[in-house]
C-alpha cells in the first residue's frame, strides 16, 4: 500500500449531495484543496479525519487501513475553521491536551506548551478562557495544539481565514517550518490563490462531490496567469 492518503473508490451519500473521491495524496507534500463553495472540500476532509464514514470505498493514511476507525485512533492532527477549543478550558489545556489527553504533564511537557504558545504568538495567554480570545487567537491556540499532537498527517480547513494578512503569512511560514521539521503530509482546504502560490505542492481541485483536477502548483497557478494575446510577438 503506498504512503500518504489513499481514498479507494469512496462513495458518500448526505442529503441531496453525492461524492465520489478516487484519489492519492502523496505523503511529505503540501496538497491544498481548492473548489467552490458546496463542491465537497470539507466533505473530503471529514472522510480522512473520519468525521464522515463512507458507505462504500475505503481509506488508507500512512500505510494503515482506516475506513472505519475512530477519529482519535487516525495518524492526523485538524485543525478546523472554528469550534477547535473547548470553551470550559484554559487555553494552557486546550493545548496541553495535544500532549496528553489525560493531562499528566511532566515540567519538560509544560515547557512544550509553553513553546508552542509561543510560537503562534500567543505567550502568556494560557490562563485565559478561549471566550476571551479573539477569532484569530482561538485558532492560532488550536494550531498550537495541532503542533504538539505531531502526528504525521494535518489536515486543516482554512482554519485562518478569520486573520489578518500579517496573520495569515506568520501561519503560512509556520506550517511550512514545521513541514520542513517533520515532513508531515499537509492537506489544507484554501480559497487564497496566494496562500496557494506561497506554500502548496500540489493543489486538488473539487468540483460537484468529485476530485476535477490533481495538479502541481506550477500548472495550477499557470492557468491563472495574464492572458498572452496571440498575436504578441509577430510581426
Ligand atoms: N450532513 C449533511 N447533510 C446534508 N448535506 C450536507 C451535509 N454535509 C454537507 N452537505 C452538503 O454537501 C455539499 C458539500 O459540502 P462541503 O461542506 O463539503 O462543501 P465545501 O466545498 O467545503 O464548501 P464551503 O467552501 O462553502 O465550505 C454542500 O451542498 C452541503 O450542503
Amino acid at each position: 500500500m503506498r504512503d500518504g492518503i489513499v481514498l479507494d473508490k469512496v462513495a458518500l451519500n448526505l442529503g441531496t449531495a453525492d461524492f465520489d473521491f478516487d484519489c492519492h495524496i502523496e505523503a511529505g507534500v503540501i496538497t491544498a484543496i481548492a473548489g467552490s463553495s458546496g463542491a465537497g472540500k470539507s466533505t473530503l476532509l471529514n472522510l480522512i479525519a473520519g468525521f464522515e464514514r463512507p458507505q462504500s470505498g475505503r481509506i488508507f493514511i500512512a500505510g494503515t487501513e482506516q475506513t472505519a476507525s475512530h477519529p482519535s485512533e487516525r495518524p492526523v492532527s485538524v485543525v478546523f475553521q472554528d469550534h477547535n477549543l473547548f470553551a470550559h478550558l484554559d487555553i494552557f489545556t486546550n493545548v496541553a491536551l495535544g500532549i496528553s489527553p489525560s493531562m499528566r504533564l511532566s515540567s519538560q511537557d509544560r515547557d512544550r506548551v509553553e513553546n508552542a504558545l509561543s510560537r503562534v504568538s500567543l505567550a502568556g495567554f494560557g490562563k485565559r478562557m478561549p471566550g476571551s480570545l479573539s477569532g484569530g487567537e482561538k485558532q492560532r491556540a488550536a494550531f498550537a495544539r495541532a503542533l504538539l499532537r505531531n502526528k504525521p498527517v494535518l489536515l486543516l480547513d482554512e482554519p485562518f481565514a478569520s486573520l489578518d494578512a500579517d496573520l495569515r503569512l506568520q501561519m503560512s511560514a509556520l506550517i511550512l517550518d514545521l513541514h520542513t521539521e517533520t515532513a508531515n503530509t499537509v492537506v489544507m482546504i484554501t480559497h487564497d490563490r496566494e496562500e496557494i502560490a506561497r506554500i502548496a505542492d500540489r493543489i486538488l481541485h473539487v468540483e460537484k462531490g468529485q476530485i476535477a483536477t490533481d495538479e502541481a502548483k506550477a500548472d495550477y497557478l499557470s492557468r491563472f496567469a495574464a492572458p498572452v494575446s496571440p498575436l504578441s510577438g509577430t510581426v
